[in-house]
C-alpha cells in the first residue's frame, strides 16, 4: 500500500508520503460508517447509479475507498525512467469524431445541451507506477496530484480540477471548461465561455441544493490558468453550508463538468456513447482533514492500472458548435503531459 500526495493538498510544496493505517472499501455512500479525521478517499464515477438513481455499466473497482492516515512524511522523489507503449483505445479517432456528431444531433433534437465525451487509452508500462507518477507530475505540475497503490490496483492522478473544498461552513468549487494550447484563443473563445457558463450554472444549482439560501456567489468567471502543456479556463462557485461531506456529495455527484447538461440525461447518454467504463476517472478523490474540512479533486488526467497494464482517460465537453476535428485535437492535447509518442 502506498499513497503519495503532491504538496498542494497540504498547502506545502514538494511531495508527501502518507503512512496508511488501514483502507476500508464501501459499496455505496450510504454504507460508509465513519470517515476518520485524517483520511484520503476515492469515489468512483459509478456512484452516479446511486446519486442519480440510474443503471450504468458495472464497474470492477470498489465504489468508495477510504484510507485512514496516521501521519505524513516528506518525500524526496528519485523517479526511475519509465516508458509507455500504447496498446489500444476504447474509441478510435473516427469513432470519437462520430460520437461528437451524434452528440450534436442529440443537442439538435433537444435531448441535451452539452455532453462530456471521453476516451480510454490503454498502455503497457515499462518501469514502476510510482516513477510514472513522478515523471507525469514533472511534465505538468498540478494542484491535485497523487499516487495510490492498494496492492491490487493503482491510481495516478494529475488533476488540476477542484470539485469541492470545504473550510468551516464555506464550500467552493472550481469547474473547468475550456482547454487550449493558446492563451489568446481561449481568451477570445465564445464557445469555451458558453461551455464554461453552462457548467458553472449547473454547479450553482447543485451547490444550491445544500447551501444556505442567498449564500451562492460566483467570485470568478472564465479565469485562465497556465499549465505546462495547456491553458485551462475555470470559474469559482461558493456557498455556505453546514451539511456533511456525504450529504454534499449526494447532491452534487457526479461533477457537472464531466457529465454535461442536463446531468441525469447526459449520464444516461454517456453510458451508450462510451464503450468503456469510467471506473474512478470522472469520479473524485481527496483529503479529509476533520469533521468540516475537506478537499476533493475531480479525477481527470488520471490513469488506473494494475501491474504493468494501465489506462489513461481524457474527454471534452461537446456543445452545438463543436467541430469533430478540433475536439479530437483537444482530446490529444489532454493526453500530452502523460504520454507523447
Ligand atoms: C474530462 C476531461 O476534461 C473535462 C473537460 C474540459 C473541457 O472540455 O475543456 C476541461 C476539464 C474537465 O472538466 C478530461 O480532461 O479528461
Amino acid at each position: 500500500m502506498q499513497l503519495v500526495l503532491s504538496g498542494n493538498w497540504l498547502v506545502k510544496k514538494g511531495f508527501y508520503e502518507a503512512e496508511i493505517e488501514d483502507i476500508k472499501l464501501y459499496n455505496s455512500l450510504d454504507s460508509i460508517k465513519e470517515i476518520p479525521p485524517l483520511s484520503f478517499a476515492v469515489f468512483s464515477y459509478h456512484l452516479a447509479t446511486h446519486t442519480l438513481e440510474l443503471n450504468i455499466k458495472e464497474s470492477e473497482l470498489p465504489p468508495v475507498l477510504i484510507a485512514k492516515i496516521k501521519k505524513f512524511k516528506k518525500l524526496a522523489p528519485k523517479p526511475k525512467k519509465t516508458k509507455l507503449i500504447l496498446k489500444g483505445k476504447s474509441l478510435n479517432d473516427d469513432e470519437f469524431k462520430a460520437g461528437v456528431l451524434k452528440i450534436r444531433s442529440l443537442i439538435e433534437d433537444g435531448t441535451v445541451y452539452q455532453i462530456n465525451l471521453t476516451n480510454r487509452f490503454d498502455f503497457e508500462l515499462c518501469g514502476d507506477p510510482v516513477s510514472l507518477f513522478f515523471n507525469f507530475y514533472k511534465n505538468q505540475p498540478v494542484p491535485y496530484g497523487f499516487f495510490l497503490d492498494t496492492g491490487s490496483f493503482f491510481v495516478i492522478s494529475g488533476s488540476m480540477e477542484l470539485f469541492l473544498e470545504k473550510t468551516g461552513n464555506k464550500l467552493i468549487s472550481k469547474p473547468i471548461k475550456g482547454t487550449s494550447k493558446y492563451l489568446k484563443f481561449l481568451q477570445n473563445s465564445e464557445k469555451d465561455k458558453a461551455e464554461n457558463l453552462m457548467i458553472t450554472d449547473m454547479m450553482r444549482n447543485d451547490i444550491g441544493r445544500i447551501a444556505h439560501i442567498g449564500s451562492i456567489k460566483v467570485p470568478e468567471l472564465f479565469k485562465i490558468t497556465k499549465y505546462r502543456t495547456l491553458y485551462q479556463m475555470h470559474s469559482t462557485v461558493e456557498g455556505q453550508t453546514d451539511k456533511s461531506m456525504i450529504e454534499i456529495i449526494k447532491q452534487t455527484f457526479p461533477p457537472a463538468s464531466v457529465t454535461g447538461a442536463p446531468k441525469r440525461k447526459t449520464v444516461e447518454m454517456i453510458d451508450t456513447l462510451e464503450p468503456h467504463n469510467r471506473e474512478y476517472y470522472c469520479g473524485c478523490a481527496g483529503l479529509i482533514k476533520n469533521e468540516t474540512d475537506f478537499t476533493l479533486s475531480i479525477l481527470i488526467r488520471t490513469a488506473i492500472g494494475s501491474k504493468n497494464a494501465l489506462s489513461y482517460y481524457a474527454g471534452c465537453g461537446i456543445v452545438w458548435d463543436s467541430d469533430p476535428e478540433s475536439e479530437l485535437n483537444e482530446l490529444h492535447l489532454k493526453v500530452k503531459a502523460f504520454y507523447e509518442k
